[in-house]
């Protein structure tokens, strides 16, 4: 069975060597929709998949991150790369580029990691992560699978690589999240607070 989550974030990008002008080359943003789909053959103790409300803790956080920053790729110029981070203080360096595709697989990436080093509290079972969509506008999806997470077509990279600006980890639950996920802790789905 599958579930399914949305979330939503205001992101900011440029999305370099596009096709499309505006997108390659202008500073612009979206009211981006994550649909986060869980997949199990097997209920809890209250006959769910995975309560919903399991992922409003580090789930939510780090997709809220995202929300009201700007998405740089590593590779970028490094002026804009300066500009970004001087110009805005929530800003995430990625070892890809920010497209749609791509923030499918960081996103699938970072839940995946998340979710394998999470102890299930409540007799979850078997729960795993499905598929990642990223809506960035009314029209337009990206949907990542686990085959396209690992793809090295699509370019290969370590979650370490994924930096977040110190006022973005300032403002989760657990600043320590992602250090915490790099250096595999674990993680218990307890209820947030
Ligand atoms: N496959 C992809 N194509 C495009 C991406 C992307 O991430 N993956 N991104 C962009 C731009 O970010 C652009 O802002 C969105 O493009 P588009 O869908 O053309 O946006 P519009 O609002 O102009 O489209 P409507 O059809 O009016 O909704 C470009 N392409």
């Amino acid at each position: 069975m599958l579930i399914r989550k949305l979330f939503k974030f205001e992101g900011a990008h440029i999305v370099r060597n596009c096709s499309t002008r505006r997108c390659a080359h202008s500073l612009h943003g979206h009211s981006y929709k994550v649909e986060v789909l869980l997949q199990a053959d097997a209920l809890d103790h209250g006959q769910m998949v995975y309560d919903f409300g399991l992922l409003k803790g580090h789930v939510r956080d780090f997709i809220d991150a995202f929300d009201h920053a700007v998405a740089f790729w590593e590779k970028d110029d490094p002026t804009y790369i300066q500009q970004c981070k001087q110009f805005s203080e929530r800003w995430i360096s990625l070892p890809v580029s920010p497209s749609a595709e791509q923030l499918s697989r960081v996103f699938f990436h970072l839940l995946d990691a998340l979710l394998t080093s999470t102890d299930m509290a409540n007799g979850e079972s078997g729960v795993c992560l499905h598929s990642i969509i990223i809506h960035e506008t009314d029209t337009g999806y990206a949907q990542c699978f686990r085959e396209d997470a690992c793809n090295p077509n699509m370019g290969a990279f370590e979650l370490k690589q994924i930096r977040f600006s110190e006022p973005i980890q300032n403002e989760w639950a657990d600043r320590q999240m992602f250090a915490r996920l790099l250096a595999g802790e674990r993680f218990t789905n307890e209820p947030p607070a």
